[in-house]
């Protein structure tokens, strides 16, 4: 405590530790001019006051939750420093980082505790206590309600028993596209349509392919929700049995289900896909049966080696591709590019598919190199995100540049650059002058961005 008052002493006479309350008088609260501020000064005005209604509304960037004003203060160590509750409540809700510290080594806590700031010092230690791995970054398609109880695989009564059950529930696909309602109270958000047995019957036989997915975790432990996906070729079966369904495209209409319904659909089109593709044995060509609920492929051919040994060949695949912000030598810039297929002004992370033989951290900087030019040292992993189009599992990681000299590779990309935090910052609100902007928050490339937004600062830019 003694250090943290000398700290302050010295402090106090210093303008920046109140910044914020240039805006405390009751005529800047309300003044006209506060909608004219830039976005950050109004953020930090808003923590530093309490106003609720207008750190809600910019808040809705969550980008911005652990921005930093020049002296490394955060939105919540300045509503800590006030005692706004309510605000502080906002900051823990949205995810804000609590063991960030300012320029003077001060975490929120520790400023809520030197201020005797009961209420906020009380919320913060009971948010850090509760803090546990459930945080952890999940990714859109990584959370699978589901349990997929690997064992009832091979349980071939179980299956066929579970497949004809009043609780069990399909969700149907047409050419890899799962069968939707689109929300009454909101027309961009789907669900997926869960069909009973009695429903989907007609749909099932020889030629349609099912998938055994997993059991509800919701669902009463004495009676398990088994849940399958099929294929059904004609849509206008489906549309017979519930004639308000429609398909929902991949793009952007995937983007446009609960987290835990794209889990479900990650798991079930790379499935379906497999199976649709992987008719034949890649090993001697003949024709290959179904099994394990949809796992598992074997050859038809009994002497075929993919019968003996090690036969993996007949299992689904995942592809590994690696997605990395490059970081520029002096840690201010980052290397974003243009696919020739993306849509226009948008820029993302570079990305590639691993090769055999390769670790996570020379596949980057190999697709770096080929297709910017730029040399990485280190590479540090960040989080992962399944990317069922058709079947590949992106590694995000953060790349550390060691030369700066852009030489792109044309064929791939249209565009590479390096930009700074702010113009990142304005990308990823979609308030950058030009238009451009960065791949929505269910793309992993979002979050690797904003990760790094979030653990910089705007300082010595
Ligand atoms: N979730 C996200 O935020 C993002 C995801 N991605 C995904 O990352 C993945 C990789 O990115 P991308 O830049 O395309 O990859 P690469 O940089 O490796 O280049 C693409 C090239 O790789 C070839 N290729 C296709 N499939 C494979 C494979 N299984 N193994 C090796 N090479 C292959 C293709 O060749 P050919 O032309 O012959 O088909 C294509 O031209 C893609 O699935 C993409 O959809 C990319 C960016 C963002
Ligand atoms: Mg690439
Ligand atoms: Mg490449
Ligand atoms: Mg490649
Ligand atoms: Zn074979």
């Amino acid at each position: 405590m003694l250090t943290l008052l000398s700290q302050y002493r010295h402090l106090k006479h210093v303008k920046y530790l109140y910044r914020p309350l240039s805006v405390m008088s009751s005529e800047s609260r309300t003044g006209p001019d506060d909608a004219k501020k830039p976005f950050t000064d109004r953020f930090f005005d808003s923590a530093a006051n309490g106003n609720i209604e207008e750190l809600t509304h910019l808040l809705k960037a969550t980008v911005i939750v652990d921005e930093r004003n020049d002296n490394g203060w955060t939105g919540l160590m300045l509503a800590s420093r006030y005692g706004h509750a309510n605000a502080i409540k906002i900051f823990l809700e949205k995810g804000c980082d609590v063991n960030l510290v300012n320029k003077t080594g001060q975490t929120a806590l520790d400023i809520a505790q030197f201020w005797d700031q009961s209420e906020a010092t009380s919320l913060i230690m009971d948010y850090v206590k509760h803090d546990n791995p459930d945080k952890q970054l999940r990714n859109f398609f990584s959370y699978n309600p589901l349990l997929r109880c690997a064992e009832k695989r091979k349980d071939t009564n179980w299956l066929e028993n579970k497949m004809r059950e009043d609780s069990t529930k399909y969700i149907a696909f047409c050419e890899l596209q799962p069968y939707v309602l689109s929300l009454p109270d909101n027309k961009w958000k789907y669900q997926i349509i869960r069909f009973c047995y009695s429903d989907i019957q007609s749909c099932i036989n020889d030629k349609n392919l099912v998938v055994f997915l997993g059991i509800n975790k919701n669902g009463d432990e004495t009676e398990e929700q088994a849940v399958f996906a099929i294929d059904v070729p004609d849509e206008k079966k489906l549309k017979t049995i519930n004639p308000d369904g429609t398909l929902l495209q991949p793009f952007p209409g995937s983007m446009m289900l609960e987290p835990s319904e794209a889990g479900i659909l990650a798991e079930a089109r790379t499935m379906l896909d497999w199976l649709d593709r992987y008719k034949f044995c890649a090993t001697c060509g003949s024709s290959t049966s179904v099994t394990e609920g949809g796992h598992k492929r074997v050859c038809d051919k009994k002497e075929c080696k993919t019968n003996k040994g090690i036969h993996n060949t007949c299992y689904p695949r995942t592809d590994p591709s690696v997605i990395m912000l490059v970081i520029s030598l002096n840690g201010k810039k980052c290397l974003l590019g243009r696919g020739k297929r993306f849509p226009p002004k948008m820029y993302s992370c570079l990305a590639g598919f691993m090769e055999p033989g390769e670790t996570i951290e020379d596949t980057c900087r190999r697709e770096v190199h080929e297709e910017s030019g730029i040399e990485v040292g280190r590479v540090d992993y960040h989080s992962s995100q399944p990317w069922p189009f058709p079947a590949s599992l992106m590694l995000g990681c953060l790349a550390y540049a060691k030369t700066e000299h852009l030489k792109v590779d044309e064929d791939e990309l249209e565009d590479a650059r390096w930009f700074r935090r702010p113009e990142l910052v304005q990308m990823l609100t979609r308030q950058h002058p030009e238009g451009l902007f960065v791949p929505p928050e269910q793309a992993i490339a979002h979050q690797i961005i904003k990760s790094w937004v979030r653990k910089t600062t705007n300082s010595n830019l």
